[in-house]
């Protein structure tokens, strides 16, 4: 197992979001997030970046992931954000190329001829080589979470941590997306990705860990985890799980809602 995660608490203004998390996501595959709005989701991978006060380990390769210095965490992991705010004048090539700064000497002003490669070969995976020299604030919604995607993996990281990734992107874009995400794991990249398209992850996904009220619930193989039973006590939905006859993966039939309070915060 390559990301382990054990007993992890996170507290915001004293109240807790996530409550004794343990899961492990194996090396080189992708392992889906799932769990309903608020569950804890993002706060889980803020807390896998080292950017809370967490209580609990959690460790890759052999590193304490969130006390390891910043530019090594950025040479070991890369994140893709929902949506991440960029400097207004940037190009697409100049976001893409952030991607290197970890790996860069402190007298370095230009990307080397190798990280030029890698740079044009991340634009490429992603389908944006095309728009590199726009500036990356005229792009549209789905174009610009391609570029994320391609910063991210112009970081080469053994990690890729991504939240919500195809949230912007239309149906081919999204099989495309998740696609490359599999090639990149038989690559050896391990891949923590968190989704709310039930069946993508079932699809796409080798492993899934389900949040539900900032605990993990259940953890294991889409075709384990996603039950009838799990949709009704996690999201309070009333489904079936059909196998897809092309391939064997479940799919997921929605029947109705039937957790009347699911609209209403708590406190
Ligand atoms: N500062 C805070 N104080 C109290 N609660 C907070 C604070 N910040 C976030 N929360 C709550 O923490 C919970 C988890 O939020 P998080 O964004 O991690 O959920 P999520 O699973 O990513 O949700 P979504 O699917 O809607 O993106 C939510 O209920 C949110 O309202």
């Amino acid at each position: 197992m390559t990301l382990s995660v054990t007993g992890l608490s996170v507290a915001k203004s004293g109240t807790p979001i996530l409550t004794d998390v343990s899961f492990s996501a194996p090396a080189g595959r992708i392992t889906g997030l799932i769990g309903p709005n608020g569950a804890g989701k993002s706060t889980l991978l803020a807390a896998l970046l080292g950017l809370l006060q967490t209580e609990g380990s959690v460790r890759f390769e052999g590193h304490d992931l969130p006390n390891l210095r910043r530019r090594d965490r950025a040479q070991l992991l890369a994140f893709v954000e929902q949506s991440a705010a960029t400097e207004e004048r940037l190009s697409v090539r100049d976001v893409v190329a952030l991607g290197r700064i970890p790996f860069e000497a402190a007298w370095q002003s230009e990307p080397s001829p190798n990280d030029q490669a890698i740079i044009a070969q991340a634009l490429a995976d992603t389908g944006t080589t095309g728009f590199s020299a726009r500036r990356f604030t005229t792009l549209s919604g789905g174009e610009q979470q391609r570029v994320h995607v391609a910063r991210a993996l112009a970081q080469q990281p053994r990690l890729l941590l991504l939240d919500e990734p195809t949230s912007h992107l239309d149906i081919r874009s999204q099989l495309q997306l998740l696609t490359l995400l599999r090639q990149k794991a038989e690559a050896g990249m391990s891949i923590f990705v968190a989704l709310h398209d039930l069946n993508l992850a079932a699809r796409f996904c080798d492993h899934l860990v389900v949040l539900a009220n900032g605990r993990t619930t259940a953890e294991g193989a889409p075709t384990d985890v996603l039950t009838p039973e799990l949709l009704r006590t996690v999201y309070g939905v009333a489904a079936r799980l059909v196998p897809d006859s092309a391939n064997g993966h479940p799919l997921i039939v929605l029947d109705e809602a039937i957790a009347e309070d699911h609209w209403q915060l708590t406190d």
